[in-house]
């Protein structure tokens, strides 16, 4: 190669470095690759050609300088027409010379179009991707029969090579761009993360889910979601296996900007670069704030009584349970009272069932009120009611609390229309841990004496009746108090 021709190679070089470093429209690069070309190889015209979608054919992808006809001609060339420009050719990068198209049997099947484009020479390099997939072709048409010579070759060689990096990055951006709009579109937030936790992008959904724009949160951590109410065992599974490089699935409850709570289903996924370090954390969170209050209002309705708003049975034995657990450990009692109103039937058949409900949900609320807040009234059935009162040291302040029970019907019910209704209550006791340790023994327990109090209801002294084993007439006396 003589040193014109080296100086040739080192300008186009020059100029094709440039063109790259440029930046810029990717278009615009490789119009201006083809231009570096047509000014090497005069008379000759450019174009770069890459497969159609489905790969079969070839497209024209930059030919500044070629005329419309002769691109419109060369545009949708078929696949055979790819294999003689070399695309699928085995070796790298090796050129494929037409010197007289003419003459070429290659070109047999495109004489024709190729006398009239006017296209009597056909040079081209294939341009491959790193992993040996044909990107497409940089040929170069002569207008007259002729072979380019080494340094037209070398040339050649080093734009397929260049248009080869344009086209990458080309790709490159179009999926960003769809990753983008993909990302942009989707109603589940997207959070970016470095290695340690420091978020680095949001996509929009972040900020109408959290309150939080981009600029609020890029530069935080997470935790700039968490709350008072953020359970610390659900942040230390994430810090562990973040911490580990895994992926961490769970439901988390985050604060919203405005404070508001934000229940979130947080899919948390590391990227590994080429050395296996993570890279980064993709979080994808998902709203679950309204399934979450529609499952904790279902949990809300199998514990509460609908009539009354009261526990029903079922929160009744659990919270039992658990009373007598804490009693245990603490050594103090309980006690459970079975309640039942008196001549209720009455009230349905005078007033009216929708009278009788407004009796029970008013009786309901005036026992509550008559408890400390860490006990328990309950709608066990129909006019059946139970209280279980926790921590009593000693039962020394029973008579003050079953005044106060009791209370709760002596004042007459308020009805529309004025009507004032007037009931009784009876009451079966029992206690822990005189009675019984179980609390399923001691509700019956409970039951048993209630039956027994309402089975003296006409002669009887108190409006209720202590459990015994045996039944002993004087049961009320035997513990101390009187009933009122
Ligand atoms: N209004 C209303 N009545 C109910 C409800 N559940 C049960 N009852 C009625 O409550 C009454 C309870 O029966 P009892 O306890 O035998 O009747 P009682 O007149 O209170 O009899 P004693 O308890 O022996 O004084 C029945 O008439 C049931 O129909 C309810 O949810 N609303």
């Amino acid at each position: 190669m003589n040193p014109t021709e080296q100086q040739c190679i080192i300008d186009l070089c020059r100029s094709i470095l440039a063109t790259m470093a440029h930046g810029g429209d990717a278009q615009a690069q490789l119009d201006a690759l083809c231009r570096l070309q047509e000014q090497a190889s005069p008379s000759s015209l450019a174009a770069l050609m890459i497969p159609t979608h489905r790969g079969r054919g070839l497209r024209v992808l930059a030919a500044p300088s070629l005329p419309s006809r002769m691109a419109e001609g060369l545009d949708g060339l078929s696949a055979e027409a790819a294999d003689v420009f070399g695309m699928h050719a085995a070796d790298d990068q090796v050129p494929v010379i037409v010197a007289d198209t003419s003459s070429d049997p290659r070109w047999l099947a495109w004489r024709d179009m190729a006398r009239e484009l006017g296209i009597m020479a056909c040079w081209s390099m294939p341009i491959r991707h790193d992993n040996g997939q044909p990107w497409g072709i940089f040929a170069l048409f002569g207008t007259q029969p002729s072979v380019p010579n080494a340094t037209q070759l070398k040339l050649l060689d080093m734009g397929a090579v260049a248009a080869g990096l344009v086209i990458h990055r080309m790709r490159l951006m179009e999926n960003a761009s769809i990753l983008d709009a993909a990302l942009a579109a989707t109603t589940d937030a997207v959070l970016l993360a470095n290695p340690d936790g420091v978020i680095e992008w949001v996509n929009p959904a972040f900020t109408t889910m959290t309150g939080f724009a981009a600029e609020d949160i890029i530069g935080a951590t997470p935790q700039i979601l968490h709350g008072p109410l953020t359970d610390p065992e659900v942040k230390a599974r994430i810090r562990d296996a973040l911490r580990q490089g895994q992926s961490f699935r769970g439901e988390i409850l985050y604060y919203r900007k405005d404070g508001s709570l934000l229940w979130n289903e947080l899919n948390i996924n590391p990227v590994f670069d080429a050395r296996g370090k993570v890279q980064r954390f993709f979080g994808i969170h998902r709203d679950t704030t309204a399934m979450h209050a529609m499952r904790e209002q279902v949990e809300r309705m199998a514990y509460t009584d609908p009539l009354t708003a009261l526990p029903n049975r079922h929160a009744l034995e659990s919270f039992l349970s658990q009373a007598l657990l804490r009693a245990k450990q603490n050594k103090t009692q309980v006690l459970v009272g079975m309640l039942d109103v008196d001549d209720f039937k009455p009230v349905n058949d005078t007033w009216g069932h929708a009278t009788g409900d407004a009796l029970l949900r008013a009786l309901a609320s005036r026992l509550q009120a008559a408890v400390r807040e860490t006990d328990l009234v309950a709608r066990y059935g129909g006019d059946e009611f139970v209280v279980v009162l926790v921590d009593l040291q000693a039962f020394d302040d029973l008579p003050l609390i079953m005044q106060r029970i009791h209370a709760a019907v002596e004042q007459p019910f308020s009805m529309r229309d004025g009507v004032q209704i007037r009931v009784g209550l009876s009451m079966g006791m029992t206690q822990y841990p005189q009675d019984d340790a179980d609390g399923e023994v001691l509700l019956r327990h409970a039951d048993a004496a209630l039956y027994r109090s309402k089975t003296n209801k006409a002669g009887r002294e108190a409006w209720w009746e202590f459990w015994q084993p045996v039944a002993l007439p004087a049961a009320a006396d035997a513990r101390g108090m009187n009933g009122s």
